[in-house]
């Protein structure tokens, strides 16, 4: 990773969240630790997070994810403050500054709010803070809706001119096929051509987890537009981010050649 100085890391509701919608507060600070001793390394470190919504929910009491649109954006709206309170009180315990983007569609699509986000960016990199990003959730209405926070990622890896996205999951990267139907199903360490695997993406069978590998693979595309390499690799233990720091092969990398 000494060569990606600019890292964007996604972190999905799976790998921060309990199924019960607590925050995994040890996962969570070993997060908060371990980027912040990479930027400290001298990376530009954004971090894009999912879990407002599940967060939200059991904050509310409701004890399982919203199913109206309603719902998930009054969940929403409580749980990203939750979220952003404890990123933010880990990340000063060990010195970093948060700061927190909520995105929507229209804010990156529009010419002149996009170019205002993109420098936002890249002033709060030169501060040396942490952006962390999620959607919008709570005002994001069909239209201008991501959806997927793995899009979303792709969206921030393209505006930030990252080196590298690494989208963290529940499971170790891309798999010949999907492991919970097919366990004999083999990990593909690296891929070059995403014709080749698409058909292998399957779409997400927790009750908390959004798009599945549907959705990383269409943000593996989105940043393979910009020649932007992704890592799709297990939130299990944060570490892992040290170890693709080191050099060594974690997860499913994607190169996409210029075809693509
Ligand atoms: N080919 C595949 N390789 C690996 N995982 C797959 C594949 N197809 C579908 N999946 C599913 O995608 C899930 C990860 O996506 P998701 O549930 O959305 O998690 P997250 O919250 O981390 O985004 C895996 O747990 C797995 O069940
Ligand atoms: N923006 C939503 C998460 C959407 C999403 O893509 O979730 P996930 O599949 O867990 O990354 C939230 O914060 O709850």
């Amino acid at each position: 990773m000494k060569a990606w100085k600019r890292i964007v890391v996604k972190v999905g509701t799976s790998t921060i969240c309990r199924s019960d919608g607590t925050l995994n507060l040890r996962k969570i600070e070993r997060f908060a630790r371990i980027l912040t001793d990479l930027k400290n390394e001298g990376h530009d470190v954004i971090l894009v997070t999912s879990g407002a919504i599940m967060v939200g929910a059991h904050k509310i009491g409701w004890g399982r994810r919203p199913a109206t649109m309603a719902g998930k954006q009054a969940a929403a709206a409580i749980g990203q403050c939750e979220l952003m309170s404890i990123y933010d009180r880990y990340f000063m315990e060990y010195g970093s500054t948060t700061a927190q983007l909520l995105l929507t569609k229209d804010v990156t699509e529009n010419e002149e709010a996009r170019r205002n986000v993109i420098a936002t960016f890249q002033e709060l990199l030169k501060t040396h803070a942490i952006p962390i990003i999620n959607e919008n959730d709570s005002i994001a209405t069909e239209e201008i809706v991501y959806g997927d926070n793995d899009t979303l990622s792709a969206v921030v890896a393209c505006l930030c001119n990252a080196d590298l996205l690494i989208i963290l999951s529940d499971i170790e990267g891309l798999y010949e096929a999907d492991p919970s139907v097919h366990p004999e199903a083999r990990l593909i360490p690296v891929v070059h051509d995403l014709d080749a695997v698409i058909n292998a993406a399957g779409g997400s069978h927790t009750e908390n987890g959004t798009g599945g590998m549907v959705t990383k693979l269409h943000a593996v595309s989105i940043a393979a537009k910009q020649h932007i390499p992704v890592i799709i690799a297990s939130g299990e233990d944060p570490h892992i981010l040290y170890d693709i720091s080191d050099g060594h092969q974690r997860g499913t990398l994607f190169e996409i050649g210029d075809a693509q």
